[in-house]
């Protein structure tokens, strides 16, 4: 087990890992950041045994070095490592969302003799800064690793067990420029496609303010990720240009098609586009990833009466039925007049939805169908 570790950049991502560290191992964890302020608070918080603005000050004695800057910044970091006396046997990594552009970058270290292995855990949130910050950010999530080929076995083991202990995510090994092709597809398009989205609507809405005020559900949950920190999706679509410029153009002609099938009111065409994405959808691997265990939910109608909340928890109570918890959706952002109730046990949500309708409440499940033997598990959403 290594004895220190600086983490350079103490945001979510830097600020989440250092929590896990202190919570989950033994070791002494540095913190460097150009915020004094924010070193701070992660000292305050327990994240960082001690914090320092001086890059040199923060590494020197570190065993593991683990960059959680934004793409642009990991670059200079490196070259500026790059020309700092380092420990022997000292190994660099880092956090950023592309890989192959840092990995080619670390050559610098490299030709010093100093173990680079890129890294990207595949967990986050649209929030930023230590204050955002999580030990249990990357639990059950994947988190990658791009050792050269020719990288010491030891070291990237060495690094996995930390990060594993630290963050609880399953370390696996991708090759750089994979690595790219399928982030871009999965992570960097729908970032530009949401904050074109938004964009789009915003100007929309300078013109008409409905825009803006009936924006419900759809629109909120596909544009989260619109209100991302746009210095850090800057350096990462300027990171992934080859690969963004190929996936930009197949989201086009997608969208060229559907222009046309909608021109030509051609409904198979239509139908066909959206029963596709249903069923692959429905096929996306659940991981019990993010803060909390995975989330069974239902949501219920109720009429806007006094009472009605207390006759639903006292026909769940009679049914020895569980819940986690009921939160209603009044706000008309989401679903009018609706409850929505959370079950960590997939029996207790069974068994809710079948005394609840026998009630003669609507109840609306993940699917359509309300059927609970297609339960799906939903990982709560970290907002
Ligand atoms: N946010 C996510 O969902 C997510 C997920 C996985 C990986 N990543 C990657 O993690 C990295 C960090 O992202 P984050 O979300 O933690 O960002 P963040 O803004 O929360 O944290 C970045 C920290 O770095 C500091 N910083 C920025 N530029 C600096 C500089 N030049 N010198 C010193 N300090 C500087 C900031 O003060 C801040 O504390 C990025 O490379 C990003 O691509 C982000
Ligand atoms: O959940 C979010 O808000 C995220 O954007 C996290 C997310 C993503 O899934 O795209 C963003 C960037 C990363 O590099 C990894 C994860």
């Amino acid at each position: 087990m290594p004895d220190r570790i600086a983490v350079l950049g103490i945001g979510l991502i830097g600020g989440s890992i250092a929590l896990g560290l202190k919570e989950r191992t033994d070791v002494e964890v540095i913190g460097y950041d150009r915020s004094s302020e924010d070193l701070g608070l992660a000292a305050a918080l327990g994240a960082i045994d001690k914090g320092t603005v001086d890059l040199a000050e923060a590494v020197s004695e570190a065993d593991i070095i683990i960059i959680a800057l934004p793409v642009g910044a990991i670059k200079e970091t490196i070259d500026r490592l790059a020309e700092l006396p380092l420990k022997e046997a000292c190994i660099v990594t880092d956090v950023g969302s592309t890989k192959s552009e840092i990995v080619a970058h670390s050559k610098k270290l490299k030709q010093k003799g100093t173990i680079f292995i890129g890294g990207h855990p595949m967990a986050g949130s649209h929030r930023s800064g230590i204050k955002a910050a999580h030990s249990l950010l990357f639990e059950n999530a994947y988190y990658v690793l791009t050792p050269d080929p020719d990288t010491s076995l030891l070291a990237v083991q060495k690094l996995s067990r930390l990060l594993h202990l630290a963050t609880r995510a399953e370390l696996i090994i991708m090759n750089p420029i994979h690595h790219d092709r399928v982030v871009g597809a999965i992570s960097h398009l729908p970032h530009i496609i949401a904050a074109g989205l938004v964009n789009m609507v915003g100007d929309y809405n300078e013109q008409n303010e409905w825009f803006h005020r009936l924006a419900a559900g759809g629109f909120r949950s596909l544009t989260r990720i619109g209100a991302s920190h746009p210095i850090m999706w800057r350096d990462i679509l300027l990171s992934n240009q080859e690969e963004l410029i190929k996936l930009l153009d197949d989201w086009m002609l997608q969208m060229l098609k559907m222009r046309t099938a909608i021109y030509k009111q051609d409904a198979n065409q239509i139908e066909a586009f959206f029963a596709r994405s249903k069923q692959l959808r429905g096929q996306l691997p659940d991981r019990e990833k993010g803060l909390l265990m995975p989330l069974y939910e239902c949501y219920l109608d109720i009429p806007d009466q006094p009472g009605e909340i207390a006759r639903v928890t006292a026909i769940l109570s009679e049914n020895d039925v569980n819940i986690s918890n009921i939160e209603v959706l009044n706000n008309r952002e989401e679903l009018p007049g609706v409850l929505k109730l959370t079950y960590k046990k997939e029996q207790d949500y069974q068994q809710a939805v079948v005394c609840l309708k026998a009630a003669g409440y609507t109840v609306f499940t993940d699917h359509d169908s309300a059927d609970p033997s297609e339960t799906k598990v939903k990982s709560k959403l970290m907002s």
